[in-house]
C-alpha cells in the first residue's frame, strides 16, 4: 500500500468506527483529487480492496453511525441524500447556497425602483450599445448582462477569452456610477495579475466616459480576493466576514473559475447584503486547484443558459434602444430555479473567429469534435501549429524568444516582454513536465543569451510566487524577474498593480519557483501573446490529460499557440471531461 494509501487510511481510522471506516477513506482519498464530496454508491471498490477494505459495508452504515448527521447536529460528517461530506466543506457550500439565495430574495423588493432608474439613463444606456450592434446579434448578450447585472444583487457573466465580459463590466459600472457617483467599488481575481489585468482593461474602457467615470476606473484599486478580505497572521479566517462586511458598494470578482469553495464562502460570507457581487469568468475552463468547480456547477445547475422569462423581457423592453431588437433572448422560457436570470453566457469572441484559428481550434476541443481537431493536424493554420515529432528546432526557437526580456534594460518593459510568452506543461514531472523543461531552457539560454544560472537567484531568472505574502503585497501567481539594481544588489522586481514597478530581496519573496516554463494549472488567469504547450509523452501522463486542461492551456493564447504533442494525446484529452464531486448542482434543483 502506498503512503498516500495511508494517509486516507490515518484520517478514516482516526474516528474509530469500522463500518464508517472505508467510506471516510474514499472521502478523504475524493477530497485530494478535489471533490466536496462522495457518492458512497459509485465508492471506487478497487481502490478500497487495494488499501484493503474487502468488504465494504452497506451504505446504511453510514446514516447510522453517530458521527453522521442530516447537517442538523454538530457531526464530523453530513450525509445529505446520496452525498457524504466532511462537516467542513458542507459548512461552506451551504453558506454559499445560503447566501446566493440572501442576495437574490432581497432583490425582489428592489427591482421596480432600479428598472425606474435605469429607465432614466436609456440614453445612456444606448449610447453604451448603439443599435447597430444590437441588431448584429453579437451583442445582445452583453446588453443583457449589463442590464440584468445593473437590476440584480447577485450575477453571473460566464464566456470564453475576448467575449467581453470586462468590456460589459465596464458599462455595468458606467450605468451603476450614473446612478450613484460615490459608487464604491472593489474589484478582486484569484491572482494578482488577473486583478491588474481587469483593472487595465477597465480603465481603457472608461477612457472616452464622462470625468467622473473615467476617474473612478483610474482610482481603481485591483487586488486578490485574499486581500480584499484582509488576511490574518496564522489564520484560515480573513478580517473581513459576516460581522465585519466589506464596506462597498459593489464586488467584482475575475477569473472566478479559479476560486475553490472554501475562499468562496469566505468571499460570499463577507459581501455584506446591501452590496452586489459580480462573478466572472469562463466556466468551461480548469477548476480551481483546491477543492470544488463551484463556478462550473453554479452554470451547470440551470438547465439552460440565457434563458428569460417573457414577463422579465417585457419589463426590460422600454430599456432597449429606438429601433432594436433582443434576437434571441426572447424565447420566453421561465423557470423557478434560483439562478434563472441571473446567469449570462457571453458567446460571441471579438478576439478569435470562430472559423479559424486558435477560437476554432479551442471550441473544437471543448465540444470534443475530433474531425475539427483533426483539421490542424496539417499545420495550415497560422494561429494553432502541432508538432508532433517533438521537433527541437521548433522548441530552440521559441525559447529564443525569451531572450528579448534579457537583452531588455529596462526593467519594466522587460517583465512586460517576459509576459509575450510562455511555455506551458501539462504535468510537473518527467522529460515533459515543468522542473525538466525549465532546466532545458535554462541551458539553451545559457549558449543562447548568456543567462548564467549558477544560483538559485541569478540574473533574468523569472520567477513564479507560489505562495501567499499580504505584508510585501505578493501573492500567489505573481511573476517577476531577478535583476541586480544601480547599486548591484540581486533584487526580485514586480510590476504592481498600477503599473509601477516594485522590488523585494530575494530571501523575502517566499516560496518561488522559474517560470520560463509552468504548468497549465498555475498559467490560469494569464495570457500570453506566444504559447508552447508541451504534453507528455508516456502514455500514463497522457491519461490525466482532460478537455479542461487543454482548453486552458490553448486559450492562454492571444496570437499562436504551439502544441508538442501527439494527435492521440490530443484527441484524448478532448474526449474527457472533469467532473468533480458536489452538491451545488443537485441542491440548488432540489430546492429552487
Ligand atoms: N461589443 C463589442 N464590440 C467590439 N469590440 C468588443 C466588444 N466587446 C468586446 N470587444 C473587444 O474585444 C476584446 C476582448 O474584450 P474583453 O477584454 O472585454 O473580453 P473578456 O471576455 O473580458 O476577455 P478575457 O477572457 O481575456 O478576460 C477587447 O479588445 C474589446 O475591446
Amino acid at each position: 500500500m502506498s503512503t498516500v494509501y495511508n494517509i486516507h487510511q490515518v484520517f478514516a481510522r482516526f474516528f474509530k468506527d469500522e463500518h464508517l471506516e472505508p467510506y471516510l477513506f474514499e472521502l478523504s482519498r475524493m477530497l485530494e483529487e478535489g471533490h466536496i464530496c462522495l457518492d458512497p454508491q459509485s465508492a471506487d471498490l478497487d481502490g478500497l480492496k487495494e488499501a484493503g477494505y474487502d468488504d465494504l459495508p452497506g451504505v446504511e452504515a453510514i446514516a447510522s453511525s453517530p458521527l453522521v448527521s442530516d447537517g442538523r447536529a454538530h457531526t464530523p460528517f453530513i450525509l445529505l441524500g446520496d452525498r457524504l461530506y466532511m462537516q467542513r466543506y458542507y459548512y461552506y457550500e451551504s453558506l454559499i447556497l445560503d447566501r446566493i439565495r440572501g442576495f437574490i430574495d432581497a432583490e425582489g423588493g428592489k427591482l421596480q425602483q432600479r428598472l425606474t432608474d435605469l429607465l432614466r439613463l436609456q440614453p445612456d444606456i444606448a449610447a453604451l450599445f448603439p443599435g447597430s450592434e444590437l441588431t448584429n446579434g453579437k451583442v445582445e448578450w452583453q446588453w443583457m448582462a449589463a442590464i440584468t447585472t445593473v437590476l440584480h444583487d447577485f450575477s453571473i457573466i460566464t464566456g470564453g477569452p475576448g467575449t467581453g465580459k470586462t468590456t460589459t463590466v465596464a458599462k455595468v459600472l458606467s450605468l451603476l456610477l450614473q446612478l450613484n457617483h460615490k459608487l464604491r467599488i472593489a474589484l478582486c481575481a484569484p491572482t494578482g495579475k488577473a486583478a491588474a489585468r481587469m483593472a487595465e482593461s477597465l480603465r481603457a474602457a472608461g477612457k472616452n466616459s464622462a470625468p467622473f467615470i473615467r476617474e473612478a476606473f483610474e482610482g481603481l484599486q485591483p487586488a486578490t480576493i485574499h486581500r480584499l478580505l484582509g488576511t490574518i497572521h496564522s489564520s484560515p479566517e480573513f478580517k473581513h466576514n459576516r460581522l465585519q462586511p466589506l464596506d462597498v458598494d459593489v464586488v467584482i470578482v475575475d477569473e472566478a473559475s479559479m476560486i475553490d469553495v472554501a475562499l468562496m464562502a469566505k468571499l460570499m460570507d463577507a459581501v455584506g447584503e446591501e452590496t452586489k457581487l459580480i462573478l466572472l469568468g469562463d466556466k468551461d475552463q480548469l477548476a480551481s486547484v483546491e477543492a470544488g468547480s463551484l463556478f462550473g456547477d453554479l452554470c451547470k445547475a440551470l438547465p439552460t443558459l440565457n434563458g428569460f422569462s417573457e414577463r422579465f423581457l417585457q419589463e426590460i423592453a422600454p430599456l432597449l434602444p429606438a429601433g432594436s431588437v433582443l434576437h434571441e433572448a426572447s424565447d420566453g422560457t421561465d423557470s423557478p430555479h434560483l439562478l434563472f436570470e441571473h446567469i449570462v453566457e457571453l458567446q460571441f469572441s471579438h478576439r478569435f473567429s470562430d472559423g479559424k484559428g486558435i477560437g476554432k481550434f479551442s471550441k473544437a476541443i471543448l465540444n470534443n469534435q475530433p474531425e475539427l481537431i483533426q483539421e490542424f493536424f496539417g499545420n495550415q493554420d497560422d494561429q494553432v501549429k502541432i508538432d508532433t515529432k517533438y521537433d527541437t528546432a521548433v522548441f530552440d526557437h521559441f525559447v529564443r524568444g525569451y531572450k528579448e526580456f534579457i537583452e531588455q534594460p529596462d526593467i519594466l518593459s522587460a517583465l512586460q516582454k517576459l509576459n509575450n510568452l510562455r511555455v506551458l506543461c501539462a504535468v510537473r514531472e518527467g522529460a515533459f513536465g515543468v522542473d525538466q523543461v525549465n532546466a532545458r531552457i535554462e541551458r539553451l539560454l545559457r549558449q543562447k543569451a548568456g543567462l548564467k544560472p549558477f544560483e538559485p537567484f541569478y540574473q533574468n531568472r523569472p520567477i513564479m510566487v507560489t505562495s501567499n505574502n499580504s505584508q510585501l503585497n505578493l501573492f500567489n501567481g505573481d511573476i517577476g524577474i531577478i535583476r541586480e539594481d544601480e547599486q548591484g544588489v540581486m533584487r526580485a522586481w514586480f510590476e504592481a498593480a498600477d503599473g509601477s514597478l516594485k522590488s523585494v530581496l530575494p530571501g523575502f519573496v517566499g516560496k518561488v519557483e522559474t517560470a520560463f516554463a509552468m504548468t497549465i494549472h498555475k498559467s490560469q488567469g494569464s495570457e500570453f501573446k506566444d504559447v508552447l504547450i508541451m504534453l507528455p509523452q508516456n502514455e500514463q501522463a497522457t491519461k490525466m490529460m482532460t478537455r479542461e486542461l487543454l482548453y486552458t492551456a490553448v486559450t492562454r493564447a492571444r496570437s499562436q499557440v504551439i502544441i508538442q504533442g501527439s494527435e492521440a494525446a490530443i484527441l484524448t484529452a478532448a474526449a474527457v471531461g472533469i467532473h468533480r464531486g458536489s452538491g451545488v448542482i443537485g441542491r440548488l434543483r432540489a430546492n429552487p
